[in-house]
């Protein structure tokens, strides 16, 4: 039998809620407004900004208005594809200046690279864009782990709450759901994967969820403290 293709969440699943909200949201907050001025005549800028801007004020608006946007977007933890699309982009310098490298949980990368070696396709699903994802991945303590990974989705394929989203990975990745195992610290993510027919396991890291989720708070997902209790 062909092992299980093993698709992971970021936040709260790899790596800490805490990083993602206090080094990686606040440096795009402070930067956004400088990128925006200075790469926002890019197309591949202006297109993400070209859709904030329909869905504020149904059409143009001022760059600033759509930089002031995007922050409070920020602090609402909006997953929106548009900001987290800008937000990798700004992402960039930082990982490439060595302002910050992505902190993994202890237990992810011996887990990664066993069940890489023992042959599981390993893909990521994460809110954070494509290209976010890469430059986390590949500038992790560690070093680049992207070559672990057979694949990367994010919200171009569709909502992480969203059973759909999940067929359209497992078809994406040329597999049947039942042969994919999605990992994620949000059960109602996990509910959208069960219901397209995935295997999942909620991660509940006490540092993220310093209450436990058990009993009926795991909507009766396998749970798991660490990728070391996970047996794919
Ligand atoms: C690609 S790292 C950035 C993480 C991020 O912006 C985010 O919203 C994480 O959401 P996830 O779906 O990984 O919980
Ligand atoms: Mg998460």
């Amino acid at each position: 039998m062909q092992p299980a293709t093993i698709l992971t969440d970021i936040e709260g699943t790899t790596s800490s809620i805490a990083f993602v909200r206090e080094v990686l949201f606040p440096y795009a907050r402070a930067r956004l407004p400088a990128f925006i001025r200075e790469h926002g005549h890019e197309p591949e800028v202006r297109r993400w900004l070209d859709a904030v801007a329909i869905e504020i004020a149904a059409g143009a608006c001022d760059d600033a208005v759509i930089a002031e946007t995007l922050q409070g977007w920020i602090d609402q933890d909006r997953k929106h594809t548009a900001l987290k699309a800008l937000q990798g982009m700004v992402w960039e310098a930082g990982y490439s200046d060595g302002d910050f490298t992505a902190p993994l949980y202890p237990d992810v990368l011996p887990a990664l690279q066993t069940w890489h070696a023992a042959g599981h396709r390993l893909a990521v699903y994460s809110s954070g864009s494509v290209p976010a994802q890469k430059l986390l991945f590949s500038h992790t303590e560690a070093g680049d782990l992207t070559p672990l990974f057979a694949g990367f989705f994010d919200t171009e394929v569709g909502g992480k709450r969203e059973a759909a989203s999940y067929r359209a990975i497992a078809a994406r990745l040329g597999q049947a759901p039942d042969t994919v195992l999605f990992l994620s610290d949000v059960v109602e993510e996990l509910d959208a994967a069960r219901a397209a027919g995935m295997r999942t396991t909620l991660l509940d890291r006490a540092q993220d969820y310093p209450q436990p989720r058990l009993g009926d708070a795991t909507h009766g997902h396998p749970r798991a403290e660490s990728f070391a209790q996970i047996t794919p």
